[in-house]
């Protein structure tokens, strides 16, 4: 078998013009696998030089027969604007949720990244392996139909895997000719690719999830306003802050973690016996809108809670010329859980430590200290069992999925300027809330 680069290489040669079409460069896709496995892979045209190569056998398995796989994918970013971005977000979800219903509801589906073999965020798609495992003819009708109903740009693209009597995988992408009619066009080999240096997400995560910076989120709300009213209402919210808030003398202290790891316990605590102001992001002010906006993708969800912050910074401002403050979540809950989420795979395809990602925005005020609170995965589910209420779709998904509690996990140790201390949230309340107040004494000389 030739090596992977090496027919990465082969397929990414320029194209002589007669086959220069849609798909004159290959595009390579990373495949969530179950247990949080990646595989990458490519396609290309057809008849260029070198052996076809089956990709990873656990991809292969996915793509290939018995059973039909079909790769359903959305540029992220089809027009420079925000507004493009959003609309495609949306119409992913909307597929996402009719992928749920009908004929297609049997099939199983698995994330799915396509992207440019150079990197970069410019050609990022995202989108979903669909695999039928009947292989049924319904199941193509009713994509054809799905793609069908979606008429306004930015249109999602559909391929198609086939496996052939030498066990070779191919895909054949569907296009619409003439407007009209549903057509397969020439196959193309599908390739293993090698892993990325970065996986390929990372570089979008600035303008999708993890915003540098508040206009980067606040022009994502702006472009929700024709359709959300509640993107209006937290817009004026954010502007009626400063942009340079000019924080008081004394220390502010945010506690983060899990859910149920005790921030609501520890903060209560720590603010009794500091005479300390108590705030949370996102604040009460905004917290009206926040189903609304959890309801919604990523990208908006994310928006809504990194304004978030900048409100309540406005309020660490005013209250930390009066007395001590302490945060229950603030900007590491917001980058933590979007690099958590948008990076598929597994902790060891999350960016590097000291990824600019893990930077603390250069426009938001900076706490003192962050305390990060962590316990066992088993004494967390008896917390949350314990406690009995209701939670958000991603709290749930934390806890069924361990893959994700530990991207989460990871992603907030790497958190810079400032880091997170970590703290045993493990031991009774009275030792947790002594081991807080004793860092907090440590680390806050301006405490009184
Ligand atoms: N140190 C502790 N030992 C045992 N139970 C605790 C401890 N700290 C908190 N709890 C309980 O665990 C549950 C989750 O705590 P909570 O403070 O609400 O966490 P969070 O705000 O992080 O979601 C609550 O029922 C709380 O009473
Ligand atoms: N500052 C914040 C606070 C919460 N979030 C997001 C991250 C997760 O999706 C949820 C977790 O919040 P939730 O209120 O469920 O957690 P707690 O009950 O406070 O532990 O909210 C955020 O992105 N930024």
């Amino acid at each position: 078998m030739a090596p992977a680069g090496r027919l990465l290489a082969l397929l990414a040669r320029p194209q002589s013009p007669s086959r220069a079409g849609a798909m004159a460069q290959p595009s390579c896709f990373a495949l969530e696998l179950p247990g949080g496995g990646l595989a990458h892979f490519a396609v290309g045209p057809a008849g260029t030089e070198g052996p076809a190569a089956p990709p990873d056998p656990r991809a292969a398995a996915l793509l290939g027969p018995p059973g039909r796989s079909y790769a359903l994918c959305v540029p992220v970013a089809p027009g420079r604007d925000c507004a493009a971005r959003v609309r495609a977000a949306r119409l992913l979800q909307r597929l996402f949720l009719q992928l749920r219903r009908g004929p297609l509801g049997r099939c199983q589906l698995r994330r799915l990244l396509r992207y440019g073999p150079g990197g970069g965020a410019g050609g990022l798609q995202r989108g979903v392996l669909l695999r039928d495992p009947d292989d049924s003819p319904d199941t193509r009708r009713a994509l054809l139909a799905l793609l069908d109903s979606c008429l306004e740009a930015p249109r999602p693209s559909l391929g198609e895997f086939v496996g052939d009597e030498s066990h070779q995988l191919w895909q054949r992408p569907w296009e619409l000719r003439g407007g009209r009619e549903w057509r397969q066009v020439d196959p193309e080999r599908v390739v293993p690719a090698p892993e990325p240096a970065l996986h390929p997400v990372v570089p979008d995560l600035p303008s999708s999830g993890v915003f540098p910076h508040r206009e980067a989120a606040r022009a994502v709300l702006e472009a929700c306003t024709p359709f959300m009213p509640e993107a209006r209402a937290v817009l004026e919210l954010v502007d009626q802050c400063p942009r340079q808030v000019l924080r008081g003398a004394f220390p502010v202290i945010v506690i983060e973690g899990l859910d149920a790891t005790g921030k609501t316990t520890v903060t209560q605590a720590v603010a009794d016996a500091l005479q300390a102001a108590l705030l949370k992001s996102p604040p009460a002010c905004i917290s009206q809108w926040r189903q609304a906006f959890d309801d919604e993708p990523a990208i908006i969800r994310r928006a809504f809670y990194s304004l978030g912050n900048y409100i309540v910074a406005s309020e660490i401002a005013q209250a930390s010329a009066r007395s001590p403050v302490v945060v229950d979540r603030y900007w590491h809950s917001t980058a933590a859980y979007a690099i958590a989420t948008e990076v598929s795979g597994a902790v060891q395809h999350l960016p590097p430590a000291h990824h600019p990602v893990y930077q603390w925005p250069k426009d938001l005020l900076r706490p003192d200290l962050v305390v990060l609170l962590t316990v066992s995965p088993e004494e967390r589910l008896r917390r949350i069992r314990g406690r009995g209420l209701e939670r958000t779709s991603e709290e749930e998904e934390l806890e069924a999925n361990s893959v994700f509690r530990q991207k989460v996990e990871v992603s907030y140790t790497r958190m810079e300027s400032p880091g997170c201390h970590e703290v045993d949230a493990s031991p009774s309340r009275e030792r947790v809330l002594q081991a807080v107040l004793s860092l907090i004494r440590d680390r806050c000389p301006q405490l009184p």
